[in-house]
């Protein structure tokens, strides 16, 4: 599905209204209509139903959604933030059809209309958000400012119309001051502040709900962000034959572990064996083999001389570029610890390899400081950073990307000819030619060592699959996420670990599967 910025949807707007002569009045209709049917499912959940309107389209779905809910027996109040005089033309006409109905509409404009309309803000009432959606231009002041801080005060149950009226549908920021909304009805298709943080947080549940847009003119417009959801997903998971052996399921090549931090390459490897590799072989210092053969016997080892204690010697490495023609896939990082001899095997496998490469952890760590060597790459590459390494990579602050991580993972991408995948509580996947798919399943029991090798061996074992670089990016993300959560649902999100993700992932592919 895609994800829209404010932009784009004015643009959606406007091509419905302009180009295939859906009347605006008629989209407002069915906005209204489609948030009134939200509304009845918590019938139980309030008695009154206090509507607050602002000056633009959204306030004009606000009067839509009082006239239905009149219709329907539902005892409504409306009010109008501002001057009913600055209402714009579709919000007057709905405006003074509920006046031709005897409605009383207040305004809210002075420090005795905030008094009158805060004696609303009590249980029993489902106050109703549509002052202000996607034509949020500014940070919030004023009266608008007192509105949206008493609501956020005293109501006990809010719904948002579209977007929580203060949070910029373009990037999920706060504009000074938003509204904490229980549910938000997204209209069309999501907005990115009704995905990313912080703006998630005051969405509440998403509900998105089409107004009668064609999908045609959706597509016209050329959106290139998408959100994950089955939809994208289902067509990518490999199919299993009956009548197959193994070497129809890929084969895959990982380069992890070292003294101390063994565990990435298990966990990297039990990932992408159990979500259905056919062929796996590791890399490893020999000094872990037993440990490795033993705890994970699926798995072929081969290994290497060390340069010192459990760090694999360059002496190793044309063993490794002659073998890099044998797999579908390589992984190079989890767990590789930080060295000189990493970081030119890395370097030697960008300049010789043709098969794709998945680059995570010390992998990343080791490029940051020599990202030109990206420039002569022969092979796809997929880079999964978390925010620290993306900020090594970049040199970015933290906070900068957390700002912006699709521009981030997007920025980045194109510079260097990246599948990336931006690790967080909404991962981002960026391509090359700047298309993004955002991901918003996943826990934060999730948040916890091991994770991130996990998702390592889950895209590359969809690449062993046949599956492209972001295809596999992003069934991976959301099996990675899907696992978190049927693990949680099992266990809680306390003491979730990174090997339970892996039980998880057989869950998450059976649930696609069977679907
Ligand atoms: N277009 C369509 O066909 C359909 C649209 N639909 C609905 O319309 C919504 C978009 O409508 P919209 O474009 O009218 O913008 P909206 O969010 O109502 O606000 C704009 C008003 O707020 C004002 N304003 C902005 N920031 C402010 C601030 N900080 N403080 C104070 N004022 C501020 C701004 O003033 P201005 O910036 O012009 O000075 C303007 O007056 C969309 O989310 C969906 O719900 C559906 O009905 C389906 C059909
Ligand atoms: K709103």
């Amino acid at each position: 599905m895609r994800l829209a910025m404010n932009y784009q949807m004015q643009q959606i707007d406007r091509k419905a209204i302009d180009e295939y002569g859906i009347p605006s009045i008629v989209l407002m209709e069915n906005a209204g209509k489609v948030v009134v049917d939200e509304i009845l499912k918590m019938r139980d959940q309030y008695q009154k139903v206090v509507i607050v309107c602002g000056p633009g389209n959204n306030g004009g779905d606000g009067f839509v959604i009082a006239r239905h809910l009149y219709n329907l027996g539902v005892t409504v109040k409306v009010f109008v933030v501002g001057e009913i005089s600055e209402l714009n033309h579709d919000a007057m006409l709905n405006y003074s059809i509920l006046k031709k109905l005897e409605f009383k509409i207040d305004e809210i404009n002075d420090d005795s209309s905030m008094l009158a309309f805060e004696r609303f803000l009590r249980p029993g009432n489902l106050i109703v958000d549509a002052i202000f959606g996607t034509g949020m231009s500014r940070e919030v002041g004023g009266i608008y400012l007192r509105v949206i801080e008493a609501i956020n005060e005293m109501a006990h149950q809010v719904l948002s119309v579209d977007l929580p009226s203060g949070i910029d549908g373009n990037t999920g920021h706060v504009l000074g001051t938003a509204i904490e909304a229980d549910k938000t009805v997204a209209l069309v298709i999501p907005k990115v502040g009704n995905i990313l943080f912080p703006g998630s947080d005051y969405n509440g549940e998403v509900i998105i709900k089409g107004i009668g847009v064609p999908d045609i003119i959706i597509e016209r417009v050329g959106i290139k962000y998408n959100l994950i959801t089955k939809d994208i997903i289902a067509p990518l998971v490999p199919h299993r034959k009956r009548n197959s052996h193994k070497g129809d399921y890929g084969k895959g090549q990982i380069i992890a572990g070292s003294i101390g931090m063994a565990g990435a390459a298990i966990l990297a490897c039990r990932a992408a064996l159990r979500s259905g590799m056919g062929l796996l072989k590791l890399y490893i210092p020999e000094s872990l083999n037993t440990l490795i053969t033993t705890s994970i016997p699926e798995v072929i080892t081969v290994p290497l001389s060390e340069v010192r204690r459990g760090v694999i010697g360059i002496t190793n490495f044309q063993k490794i570029i002659e073998d890099c023609c044998w797999p579908d896939v390589i992984a190079v990082g989890p767990g590789c610890g930080v060295n000189s001899e990493i970081s030119e095997l890395i370097k030697r496998l960008l300049n010789e390899s043709e098969v794709p490469m998945v680059i995570d952890a010390d992998g990343i760590n080791a490029l940051s400081k020599s990202l030109h060597w990206l420039e002569n790459k022969k092979c796809p590459v997929v880079l999964t950073p978390h925010v620290g390494e993306m900020s090594r990579l970049t040199g970015l602050s933290a906070e900068e990307i957390n700002g912006d991580p699709i521009g981030t993972a997007v920025r980045f991408s194109k510079q260097w000819k990246t599948v990336t995948v931006l690790k967080g509580a909404r991962s981002v996947i960026a391509t090359p030619e700047g298309e993004v798919f955002v991901n918003t399943n996943g826990n934060s029991g999730m948040a916890t060592a091991g994770s991130g090798d996990v998702l390592t061996g889950v895209i590359t074992s969809m690449i062993a699959q046949g599956l492209d670089p972001v295809g596999a990016a992003v069934l991976g993300v959301y099996l990675h996420g899907r696992a978190g959560d049927i693990m949680v649902a099992e266990r809680g999100e306390h003491g979730l670990l990174a090997g339970d993700l892996v039980l998880g992932l057989t869950k998450a592919i059976r649930e696609l599967v069977e679907a």
